[in-house]
């Protein structure tokens, strides 16, 4: 066994019988299905900001609820970000957590996949970004960058297949303020079909509030949410879905969990609950 880097994190088993039913199956006789097992995972602040602005890291999560989050980086073949993320944190994507592959173990086993959308592919990743820096030390999978461009930058594709990863093309459309929008189930298809068969998405605020979207949000196998005893204020990166009308034009909420648990961590508390579809 190899030593497991400093900066190896424990998630104690006593703590990981709660999350169970909130996670993918690990019954390798389970059925197969042509969508992943999909969780919506991420941090927010007491008034449902991700980070202090677009462009901010900003830690939320205290030490105990960050290992939680990377025990389920563990437990699923694929995590999502945005590139507002990959830009504004120069994330790592990989599982922390002593044993998994890179961490005290050969190979890549327990290391998800990292998926980053990036429609207009402009995410100017280099060597020196942190996941290309993992991945050169064993540590990480290289990414997937899912875009609408159809022949990225030439030296941006060799930099990227030079670590093993690939830009996915497919098509988005624009909404009527000129976003992209992905084709979400179209996407989840994509991805089981490369082998996926979990993947968590971790945000940011655009990828969390269209995944939350009336159209969307039956995807969602699983919703686990950290909540820090922190207000960022004014400015921040919010978590607000898009106001939703009943047939009388009344406002009503705009999504709801259901089979919800809430567990303390730390200073922190992790709801967890699934999407509740209207009937
Ligand atoms: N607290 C947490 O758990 C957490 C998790 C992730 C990110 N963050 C923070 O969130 C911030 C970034 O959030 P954000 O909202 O600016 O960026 P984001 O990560 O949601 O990325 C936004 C970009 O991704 C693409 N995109 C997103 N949804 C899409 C869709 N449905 N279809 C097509 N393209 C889509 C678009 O190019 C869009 O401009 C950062 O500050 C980051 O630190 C926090
Ligand atoms: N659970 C959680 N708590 C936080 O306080 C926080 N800021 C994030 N943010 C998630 C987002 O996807 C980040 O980009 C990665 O957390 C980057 O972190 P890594 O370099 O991969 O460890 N997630």
């Amino acid at each position: 066994m190899n030593t497991a880097p400093r900066d190896a994190l424990e998630f104690p088993e006593s703590d990981r019988g709660f999350l169970e039913p909130h996670l993918p199956p690990q019954d390798s006789s389970a059925p197969q299905l042509d969508l992943p097992f999909t969780t919506l995972t991420f941090a927010t602040s007491l008034d449902s900001s991700l980070a202090l602005s677009p462009g901010a890291r900003t830690v939320l999560s205290g030490p105990q609820s960050k290992a939680m989050t990377h025990y389920l980086r563990s437990r699923h073949d694929g995590i999502i970000i945005g590139v507002g993320t990959a830009v504004a944190d120069d994330p790592g994507l990989n599982c922390r957590i002593t044993g998994v592959g890179g961490y005290g173990q050969p190979g890549l086993n327990g290391q998800p996949r990292p998926v980053v959308i990036d429609p207009t592919a402009r995410w100017e990743f280099s060597d020196d970004s942190k996941l290309f820096q993992l991945c050169r030390e064993g540590r990480s999978r290289p990414p997937w960058i899912i875009t609408a461009v159809e022949k990225p930058n030439a030296e941006k594709q060799a930099l990227l297949e030079s670590y093993g990863g690939r830009f996915i093309s497919v098509k988005m459309i624009r909404t009527h303020t000129g976003r992209h929008q992905i084709d979400w189930p179209e996407l989840l298809v994509t991805l089981r079909s490369n082998g996926l068969r979990s993947v968590m998405i971790e945000g940011g605020g655009h990828v969390i509030k269209s995944l939350l979207s009336p159209q969307y949000m039956s995807l969602l196998d699983s919703v686990i949410v950290t909540i820090a005893p922190t207000w960022l204020g004014e400015g921040g990166v919010v978590v607000s879905p898009d106001r939703r009308f009943d047939d009388d034009g009344n406002a009503i909420s705009a999504a709801r969990l259901k089979n919800v648990r809430w567990y303390p961590f730390g200073e922190d508390v992790v709801l967890c609950g699934q999407i509740k579809l209207s009937d």
